[in-house]
């Protein structure tokens, strides 16, 4: 038995209902009539609990009520004037839509006899939009009746039907109130007063006129069955799906560009680094006093692994064929067992040299040299190095040489070799007593000072990606919800809970997120797997695409991606949940 107690209602000034107390029958059929704007639907919308900005209590079988979700969703079937659908679901996913939301069990035998009763079988795969407004009402009175609810409300459940059509609604809903209360404001009161037990007028704010009182009946509730509502969210991001596939497509391109840069410049580092460790002189560099003074000895270092006076290599003069040649000149370190030769072998005596491949080409494959010291000495080219890194056109002469260049030592400069990997280490220690030169980590040095730059243009690229990246998906998440406001506020109507509603959207985002990344993580593995091994990556630029270490292991920028993603689209759909879980439905479902 539903009782209202001296409900009061207004918009502003405006008084629209003033004190009204009745006690409803639980079941029949109940009209209210009244002129229009003088507040029907008002009334119809407090006495079901969807607005509840009023004056006054309403108790239900003698207790008052204080869950208003709790009470829509067990209690009220509410016909509005076609807004009770979801554009996204089909009719059939809509009748069985508010049984899911009350959480009560269906069966599908039940709904097909229901459905044939309403003569509305074989339109259930159809969309709203597909179906009459004849249809429409007859899909909302399936509604009511596959859910069993107690309480029915209709607002102009015959508005916009041709007399056929109404008369056929007016009949299921007259065999729908031999077992629930059916409320229904209408302006039409010849049709009131045809089906309806009981007809009051609103009139001045007051609800005047008398109840035919009813037999008691004992309200039975189907059984309870826990509904997920996924099915819900995911038909809901079918509808969207164009929007949602550009969405997609830029996060892609954004997660594939991102990861092909991150992976290029350890690629670029890893090849520095191994083309350092493969250079001539590695462990090599010269070294001077501050002062300019000579070294009257040589030094000691226990990272030094040979030291010798340097020799003014610049001022030897090398010819080929009567031609000078301009190039480095060096000697090769002591112990030479990393140095590779595409050709030849190493020096073995003082008037042997090996050859850069580039000076190699350039001279046409030289067989011998001239070094012009005091006298000529004719030098046998024995060896090609390997082309590397540092490609450049070289000589690298015998350490053995340096006995016979007595006249071109240079007293002032100390030609030292590091130890195995103890290049970087000697050279800082040198550097604080000392003017230390060395080509390979000065090189390096250049390198690293321009990839340091191309690092940083990278960071500011992929930061500006990712911003607008966010951007958009809180644009398009933002629009997507916005377009959903209508769906929200009847889903509230028909008594889903504010907080399921808000879990639903999060795990929706959350879900759009987890498809974006992981798209975009296995279009990147794609790429990376099809430039290193069918594109061949190193054999055309000499480098591969390498993924470093972050925290844990080499495939953390996947686990990098998936976090950002996760966190962008939890971001872009936090701030839409939250206007929207705030709307007043009534006034959403007014406003169509
Ligand atoms: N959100 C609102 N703010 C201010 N006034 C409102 C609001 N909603 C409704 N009203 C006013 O309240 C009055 C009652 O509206 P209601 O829709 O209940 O009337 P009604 O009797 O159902 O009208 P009709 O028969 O034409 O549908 C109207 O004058 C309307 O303009």
């Amino acid at each position: 038995m539903l009782e209202l107690k001296h409900i009061s209602k207004r918009f502003e000034e405006h008084l629209i209902i003033d004190d009204v107390s009745l006690v409803l029958p639980d079941c029949g059929m109940v009209g209210i009539q009244g002129t229009s704007g003088c507040g029907k639907s008002t009334l119809l919308y407090i006495i079901g609990m969807l607005d509840d900005d009023f004056a006054g209590e309403i108790f239900y079988n003698g207790e008052k009520v204080m869950d208003r979700s709790e009470f829509i969703s067990q209690n009220i079937s509410y016909m509005m004037q076609n807004k009770d659908f979801i554009s996204a679901l089909t009719i059939k996913e809509n009748i069985t839509l508010a049984s899911q939301v009350s959480q009560f069990d269906y069966s599908p035998a039940i709904l097909q006899k229901i459905t044939t009763q309403l003569s509305i079988q074989d339109l259930l795969k159809r969309y709203p939009h597909q179906l009459s407004g004849g249809q429409l009402k007859r899909a909302s009175i399936a509604k009511a009746m596959l859910k069993q609810s107690p309480i029915i409300l209709c607002d102009e459940p015959t508005g916009a039907l041709h007399s056929q059509q109404a008369q056929i609604v007016m009949q299921e809903l007259k065999k729908l109130s031999l077992k629930s209360l059916v409320i229904i404001v209408s302006h039409d009161p010849l049709l009131l007063k045809q089906y309806c037990d009981s007809v009051l007028t609103l009139e001045n704010a007051k609800l005047k006129g008398r109840l035919k009182k009813t037999p008691i009946i004992q309200t039975t509730h189907p059984q309870p069955k826990t509904y997920s509502m996924f099915f819900y969210s995911f038909k809901q991001l079918l509808y969207q799906r164009n929007k949602l596939l550009f969405l997609f497509l830029f996060q892609w391109i954004v997660i594939v560009a991102f990861f092909l840069i991150v992976t290029a410049m350890n690629g670029v580092f890893d090849a520095i680094s191994e083309s350092e460790k493969s250079s001539v002189q590695v462990n090599m560099m010269t070294i001077e006093k501050k002062d300019s003074s000579a070294f009257e000895e040589l030094i000691t270092h226990l990272q030094i692994k040979n030291v010798t006076y340097d020799y003014s290599l610049e001022q030897l003069q090398w010819s080929y064929q009567n031609k000078d040649i301009t190039c480095f000149i060096s000697f090769l370190p002591i112990q030479t067992s990393h140095i590779q030769l595409s050709k030849g072998r190493l020096p073995q005596n003082s008037h042997e040299i090996i050859l850069s491949l580039p000076l190699y080409q350039t001279l046409k494959q030289p067989q011998t040299l001239t070094c012009l010291t005091d006298t000529k000495i004719e030098m046998q080219v024995v060896g090609v190095l390997e082309e590397h890194f540092f490609t450049q056109e070289e000589i690298y002469c015998s350490p053995l040489l340096q006995n016979e260049l007595s006249a071109f030592k240079d007293m002032k400069t100390l030609c030292v070799e590091a130890k195995e990997q103890s290049h970087q280490m000697l050279y800082k220690s040198l550097s604080q007593d000392y003017f230390v030169y060395s080509d390979v980590i000065e090189r390096v040095e250049n390198y690293q000072s321009i990839l340091s730059l191309a690092r940083l243009i990278a960071y500011v690229f992929i930061g500006i990606s990712f911003f607008v990246s966010l951007l958009l998906i809180g644009i398009v998440e933002s629009t997507i919800y916005y377009e959903r406001t209508h769906d929200v506020a009847y889903l509230l109507s028909l008594g889903m809970k504010r907080k399921r509603l808000f879990v639903l959207s999060i795990i929706e985002a959350l879900s759009l997120g987890i498809m974006m990344a992981i798209g975009g993580c296995l279009l990147s593995a794609f790429l990376y797997f099809y430039f290193n091994n069918v594109y061949l990556l190193k054999e055309h630029f000499g480098i591969l695409l390498s993924l470093h270490p972050i925290l844990l292991s080499q495939y953390d920028l996947y686990g990098f991606i998936f976090i950002c993603y996760m966190l962008m689209t939890m971001l872009g759909a936090l701030l839409p949940t939250r206007k929207m879980m705030s709307i007043n439905m009534i006034d959403v479902l007014r406003e169509e």
